[in-house]
């Protein structure tokens, strides 16, 4: 777990991998699991055999964290400090490979030197949306995530349908999601909130929070111990609580905010931060329109309470419309489980047949042009042949 003490103010870079871990690298995140992940990739870059040389500006590989990516670079955070690295277009051009704010990667260069980015280390998990171009795995927000923050705000009327995507997509990340009721203080007592949001979010924790007046703020900030994302609506209130939580960081995160298009203020960079009591913070920009990924069984986890159900209907294949025994349509009569949500799980499992349709369609047309340039190239090299041949 990251220590509680500050980083000593001139951190010495990790000595080739082994050694006592860095402080400033385990203010964000490191861990073992990252320390031998190291020494198993290190093994396989070129420049960790000493061959690059010493005046291409290079140096030897160490592993840093990326903080914030931007078309091409990436900001990433080393035990040398902070190194603003080029992206080889190689690892660019697929938005499912291209290095996401959280990425552990293997860098070079330092000083002022031009850093590059040698390689991104083996995800341990990944918060996606759906692919909006090309990639068939959709587009990384961020990786390797202990706790997905859902924040839903009290100030305005419950988007139950809402929550209930984000936590499909937060499930399907392999993260634990939390569900974060902000502006508390808007309403009398979240009790009845923090009870209607629980009901729609089986397994996962929900907590109610004000940045105005602090309250359960304390309570959620313990209970954040590795790295944490921040996700929700626009205005949900999550820069406030980045701020709130942060503490003396928070004006780091003050500098990345901007006015859009429309004149509204909004995060437009992606940043990740150490939490003063350890753990780290990624503040993703607002999330409003948010496709649904193959989500593996994130819809199913969500609904879980559904699924449980639908366990107990009398035949296997139950389509719980009617059909004779179905557990589910008698827990709704019986006022246990609401029309609305049964409505939810189905309108979600139908966006994500359709996902999967989308990327079985993709992977389809990558085949097709890859079997066409194969049979393309056959016949180039046969037509050579036959030129030899008849030349000589
Ligand atoms: N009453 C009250 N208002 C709050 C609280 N937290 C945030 N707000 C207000 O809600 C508005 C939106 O807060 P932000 O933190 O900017 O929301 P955001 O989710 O970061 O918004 P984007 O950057 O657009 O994604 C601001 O006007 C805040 O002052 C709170 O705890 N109580
Ligand atoms: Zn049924």
């Amino acid at each position: 777990m990251p220590s509680n003490h500050p980083p000593p103010p001139s951190a010495a870079p990790v000595p080739s991998g082994t050694g006592e871990p860095d402080p400033l690298l385990l203010r964000h995140g490191w861990d073992d699991h990252w320390q031998s992940t190291w020494q198993t990739s290190r093994q396989s870059l070129p420049e960790a055999t000493g061959t690059a040389s010493p005046d291409s500006g290079t140096g030897p590989p160490q592993p840093g964290r990326v903080v914030r990516t931007d078309r091409g670079r990436c900001d990433v955070l080393t035990a040398a400090g902070l190194l603003h690295a080029e992206v080889p277009p190689a690892l660019a051009v697929d938005p499912a490979t291209a290095p996401a704010t959280g990425d552990w990667t293997a860098v070079s260069g330092a000083g002022g030197a031009t850093a590059r980015l040698l390689a991104v280390l083996p995800r341990r998990n990944a918060l996606r949306r759906s692919a909006v171009t090309g990639s068939s795995l959709g587009q990384v927000l961020a990786a390797n995530v202990d706790e997905v923050l859902i924040t839903v705000p009290l100030d305005v009327p419950l988007r139950l349908a809402r929550v209930e995507r984000l936590l499909a997509i937060a499930w399907a990340s392999g993260a634990r999601p939390v569900v974060v009721l902000t502006k508390a203080d808007v309403v009398d007592d979240p009790g009845l909130e923090l009870a209607e949001v629980g009901a729609a979010a089986p397994g996962a924790r929900v907590r109610a929070v004000s940045t105005a007046s602090g309250a359960g703020l304390a309570v959620l900030a313990a209970e954040l111990t590795g790295t944490a994302v921040l996700v929700g609506p626009s205005g949900a209130g999550k820069s406030s609580l980045a701020n709130a939580l942060l503490g003396r960081e928070a004006l780091a995160v003050g500098a990345v905010r901007a006015v859009d298009g429309r004149g509204r203020h909004t995060s437009v960079r992606r940043e990740l931060l150490p939490l003063p009591g350890g753990g780290a913070l990624i503040d993703t920009p607002g999330l409003r329109a948010v496709g649904l990924p193959e989500t593996a069984d994130g819809v199913r986890r969500a609904f879980a309470d559904v699924e449980e159900l639908a366990a107990a209907c009398r035949f296997g294949d139950c389509g719980h419309v009617g059909e004779p025994g179905c557990a589910v349509l008698a827990a709704i009569v019986d006022g246990v489980l609401p029309t609305r949500r049964l409505d939810g799980y189905r309108k979600l499992l139908r966006e994500e047949a359709r996902a999967a349709a989308r990327t079985d369609q993709r992977l389809r047309a990558e085949q097709r042009r890859h079997r066409r340039s194969t049979t393309r190239e056959h016949r180039r090299s046969r037509r050579e042949r036959e030129q030899e041949r008849g030349d000589g």
